[in-house]
């Protein structure tokens, strides 16, 4: 306390013992906050206020000593004691809590992730490869993981339809607040109430219909045919890259029937490179989703994707404009604003979060499909016999190119296995994604789970775990097709496109594009690597983990079938 009384001396005003009863009184109120406010609610829907509140607490606090005739420096001093120690009593009594008093204490992890989620957004930053960062843990910790405060990774099979399955009443949480917390702003996606994501999810359910996808096959060839042309004039190329292009094309055409142009002019659109180039930072800022949200709200946070954002609300406009009801939609956003113009219970309820849907369709329907795409490829170089016998059943029901047609191509199921068996391999989402279970809890196992708990199940690792899986670091498209029994495929855990009410609506075009794709390439080229082994190691185990993978480049050598 020695500083206290050389405040006092340098003629702050401030005696010592005021400064220990201020002290004392501050700490203890900051207990108290915590045990009767923070403890209680969650974080992301307070912030704002929370803040808000302290600004103005601590302006009537100084005003009240300053009109009280304490010097500025007094003032100054005693804010600072005030401020201090309310936060060391908070943090103490929030550290001490989760350690040894909190529903999830007995669950294993590391301590700082018992204590905060900042250690485990450091876990993920480390290397971006939060996928291996989880691994090392369950082989530390075992099947239930305390990944952070109120937070739990879980590696059983049974816990995907516990958290996920149609039946499951664990819900959307924390994760998904972190870019609005007024889920009337943000996309389906982001949408946490339970009944008003049911509502809006109609509208999106309607693009994804029978008779929609058969609107978008044709459009999804020329794009297709494109690709094949391009491959066709420069016989290597990374297919990272490509994949990309084609997919953004798919969604330009069938989400705004707009030309985004990438495969005509081999490069990635400017307004999506914005993206792609924050992917790590909004990766690693979504571990501490209130955080994230905190930060969107400075000042110039956002510049970085501001084209993205403009560039998608432009294509809202300009949809909006010329939207014809009298017509059939000719794509997804025509399908989201028609509910919007019949003022239809399904509609986006607000312009901010029709523009998040907007966004919400290119992200995540171009990159998920393309790195599918990319690593479906990598399989089938990889396992040549697979590729043969893909081509053999592609010559056999088309036998040139103008025989190609898609119900030819829907009846080969054998490409259905080849992207089953990638998406098993390969998931989009490595880590997966973060449910809450409900106030009464969900039981895994032997495992009680309390409610109003995050849970995650990391999709790769349980889809990989010879526990559930044979052969399981083969690939063998046949587990999903003729050996399907014999492989106890159905009762495995498999999960790529999630489960249940929050599962992926564009599974079906995302499967569309790429039987398209693999009949056409393998109707028309032999592959091969033309990446050095050190690249196709890097390839193979190594993507950095930015929600959806992002994988480095790999370089295949494609080349024209005789006859
Ligand atoms: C191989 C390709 C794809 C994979 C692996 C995939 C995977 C997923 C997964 C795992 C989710 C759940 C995410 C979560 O719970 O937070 C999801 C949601 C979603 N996906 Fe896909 N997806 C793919 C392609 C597509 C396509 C082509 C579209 C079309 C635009 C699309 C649109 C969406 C939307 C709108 C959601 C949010 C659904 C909701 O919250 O109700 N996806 N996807």
């Amino acid at each position: 306390m020695d500083y206290l009384s050389n405040l006092s001396l340098y003629g702050s005003g401030l005696s010592q013992s005021h400064a220990s009863q201020a002290a004392l009184s501050s700490t203890i109120l900051g207990v108290l906050f915590h045990l009767t406010i923070a403890s209680r609610m969650k974080m992301e829907y307070i912030i704002y206020p929370l803040l808000g509140a302290a600004f103005l607490a601590m302006i009537a606090m100084a005003s009240v000593y300053l009109f009280a005739g304490m010097s500025i420096l007094g003032t100054t001093a005693r804010m600072c004691i005030i401020a201090g120690c309310f936060n060391a009593g908070l943090f103490s009594s929030m550290v001490i809590y989760r350690l040894f008093f909190h529903r999830l204490r007995n669950f294993p992890g590391p301590l700082g992730s018992k204590i905060s989620r900042v250690f485990d957004a450091h876990r993920a930053a480390k290397d971006v490869r939060y996928y291996k960062e989880i691994a090392k843990l369950n082989k530390e910790y075992g099947d239930f993981i305390r990944t952070g405060p109120r937070e739990l990774c879980i590696v059983r099979a049974s816990a995907v339809q516990a958290i996920y399955g149609p039946t499951s009443k664990c819900g959307k949480g924390a994760w998904y607040a972190q870019s609005s917390t007024d889920h009337d702003r943000a996309s389906l996606h982001m949408s946490v109430d339970f009944d008003k994501h049911k509502a809006r999810r109609r509208a999106w359910d309607k693009s994804f219909a029978v008779k929609a996808l058969h609107t978008y096959e044709p459009r999804i060839k020329v794009l297709v045919d494109q690709l094949i042309t391009q491959i066709s004039k420069r016989g290597t190329l990374d297919v990272t890259a490509w994949s990309m292009y084609l997919s953004f094309d798919v969604m330009g055409e069938i989400g705004f029937s707009k030309d985004f142009g990438c495969v005509s002019n081999a490069k990635e659109h400017s307004a999506i490179k914005a993206i792609h180039d924050h992917l790590v930072v909004l990766s690693i800022g979504s571990h501490m989703p209130w955080l994230l949200n905190l930060a969107s709200k400075i000042p110039g946070a956002t510049a970085g994707y501001a084209e993205f954002f403009n560039y998608c609300e432009a294509q809202v406009n300009a949809k909006t404009k010329n939207l014809d009801l009298s017509k059939y939609p000719e794509d997804i956003m025509s399908w989201l604003l028609k509910p919007v113009v019949e003022r239809d219970a399904s509609a986006s309820p607000t312009k901010e979060s029709l523009n998040d849907d907007a966004r919400l369709l290119i992200i995540a329907g171009s990159d998920t499909t393309a790195l599918t795409l990319a690593q479906a490829l990598f399989l089938l170089a990889k396992n040549p016999a697979v590729f043969k016998k893909l081509q053999g059943l592609v010559d056999a029901a088309m036998p040139s190119a103008s025989d190609w047609t898609y119900e030819k191509t829907r009846s080969i199921t054998y490409i259905d296995n080849i992207i089953d068996e990638t998406l098993r391999l390969k998931p989009a989402v490595t880590v997966g994604f973060y449910r809450e279970t409900p106030p009464e809890g969900i039981q895994v196992d032997e495992q009680y789970i309390p409610g109003n708990t995050v849970v995650i199940v990391p999709t790769q690792m349980i889809q990989t775990d010879p526990r559930y899986w044979h052969e399981v670091a083969e690939f063998v498209p046949e587990r999903f097709g003729e050996r399907k029994a014999e492989m106890g495929t159905d009762r495995s855990p498999y999960f790529p496109f999630s489960l249940g009410a929050y599962s992926c609506p564009g599974k079906n075009m995302a499967i569309t594009t790429m039987r398209i794709a693999l009949s056409r390439i393998a109707q028309e080229f032999d592959i091969s690597f033309a990446s050095s082994e050190k690249d196709i190691e890097e390839f193979d185990k190594n993507h950095v983990d930015t929600i959806t993978a992002s994988l480095p480049p790999l370089m295949l050598r494609f080349t024209p079938r005789k006859g």
